[in-house]
C-alpha cells in the first residue's frame, strides 16, 4: 500500500533571477512499512525533496506536482494544516544535528515541546514522554536536564531520532542521520533507527551519501541526479544489477570496488546540459543522449530507469 505519492513534482527556487530547479519532475512512492533510500552526489536536491514533503523551505521557492500523503495532497494545505502534518504525521530528521538543536533548551525540554504542542500536554506528563523517548534511543532519561553541547555527536543524533518519532509519525524522513559519526557510532545508530521504525510501523524516507548505510537499511533504492530520479529499484537489484551508467559508475566508487568515483562536475541546476543530464560524465553516452531528454521506464517489475539504454526495450 502506498502511503506517500509524489508525482511530477518541481521544486524551483528562484535565486537572484536565475531559476535553480533543484527537484524537476520527481515521481516517487514510499509505501507502507518500507524504508525507501534516497542517493546521489551532493548538491543533486536529496535534501529539497525531503524538506519539500513537509514544505519546510526557503520563500523563494515554487512548487508544482503532487504530494499526496494518505491520500490527500499535501501541496494544496493550508499552512495551519500542514503545522499538524509536521511531526505528528510526517517526522524529520533534519541533516546536521548540531544546527537543528536549541542549544539554549535541554534536550527533555526540546522534546516535551513537541508533545505540548501537539499532543496539548500538561508540562509533568510531556516530560514524563520525553524521558520514555529518551530511554527508547538509548539514553539515560536522567540526562534530560542536560544541554546539546553536553552530549557527543551520536547522542545528539539520538535525540533527533527520539524527536522525529515522539509523535509516532507514519512516514519518518531522516536526512544523513549518520554524517559525521565514526563507524561504530554509526553502525549503532542504523541499528537503531531500523530497530524502531520497524517496531513502529513507520515507514522511512533515508537520505544518505552513504550506499554502505543504504545497503543496511533500505528496501528500496531511489538515485538522483540533477534534481531528477534516474533509477529506482530494491536494494538487492541496485547492488546485483545496476543499470543506469551513473547508479554504475555510484557502486563502483564504493571503497571496496575500488573507489572511483565518477569522472567530471555534477550540473548546473539552473542551466542542465542539454538532452540527458548525465551525458557529459556518461561513459556510454550516444548521440540521442545529446539531444532528448529521457524519461522513466520500467526495464523489469519493480525497476525503472531514465536512460535511452532501455528505452524501447
Ligand atoms: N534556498 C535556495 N535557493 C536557491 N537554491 C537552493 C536553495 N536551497 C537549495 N538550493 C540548491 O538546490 C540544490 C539541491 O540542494 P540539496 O541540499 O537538496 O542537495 P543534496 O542532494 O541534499 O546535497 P548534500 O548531499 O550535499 O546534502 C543545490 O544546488 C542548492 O544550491
Ligand atoms: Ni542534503
Amino acid at each position: 500500500m502506498s502511503l506517500l505519492k509524489i508525482q511530477n513534482l518541481k521544486v524551483h527556487f528562484n535565486a537572484r533571477g536565475k531559476i535553480v530547479k533543484a527537484n524537476n519532475g520527481i515521481d516517487l512512492e514510499v509505501r507502507e512499512n518500507e524504508v525507501m533510500g534516497l542517493i546521489g552526489e551532493t548538491g543533486c536536491g536529496k535534501t529539497i525533496l525531503g524538506r519539500a514533503i513537509i514544505r519546510l523551505l526557503s520563500d523563494n521557492v515554487e512548487f508544482a506536482g503532487k504530494i499526496i500523503y494518505k491520500g490527500e495532497d499535501l501541496l494544496c494545505l493550508p499552512e495551519d494544516r500542514l503545522r499538524k502534518i509536521r511531526g505528528k504525521d510526517i517526522g524529520i530528521i533534519l541533516q546536521n544535528p548540531s544546527a537543528a538543536l536549541n542549544p539554549v533548551l535541554s534536550v527533555g525540554d526540546q522534546i516535551s515541546e513537541i508533545y505540548r504542542y501537539h499532543g496539548d500536554m500538561k508540562k509533568q506528563e510531556a516530560g514524563i514522554r520525553a524521558a520514555k523517548m529518551l530511554e527508547m534511543v538509548g539514553i539515560d532519561p536522567k540526562r534530560m536536564y542536560e544541554y546539546p553541547h553536553q552530549f557527543s555527536g551520536g547522542m545528539k543524533q539520538r535525540v533527533m531520532i527520539a524527536m522525529g518519532l515522539a509523535l509516532n509519525p507514519g512516514l519518518l524522513i531522516a536526512d544523513e542521520p549518520t554524517k559525521g559519526l565514526d563507524p561504530a557510532t554509526k553502525d549503532k545508530i542504523v541499528y537503531l533507527i531500523c530497530e524502531l521504525v520497524k517496531k513502529r510501523n513507520t515507514s522511512l524516507l533515508l537520505i544518505t551519501h552513504d550506499l554502505g548505510v543504504a545497503e543496511k537499511m533500505c528496501d528500496r533504492i531511489a538515485v538522483m541526479y540533477a534534481g531528477e530520479i534516474i533509477e529506482i529499484a530494491t536494494i538487492g537489484n541496485i547492488l546485483s544489477h545496476p543499470k543506469h551508467p551513473y547508479t554504475q559508475d555510484l557502486l563502483n566508487s564504493l571503497p571496496k570496488r575500488g573507489l572511483n568515483p565518477t569522472v567530471g562536475e555534477s550540473p548546473s541546476l539552473s542551466s542542465p546540459p542539454s538532452g540527458c543530464s548525465f551525458h557529459p560524465r556518461c561513459k556510454c553516452v550516444m548521440d540521442e543522449c545529446t539531444k532528448k531528454h529521457p524519461v522513466l521506464v520500467e526495464t523489469e517489475k519493480g525497476t525503472n530507469v531514465r536512460c535511452f539504454l532501455y528505452e524501447g526495450n
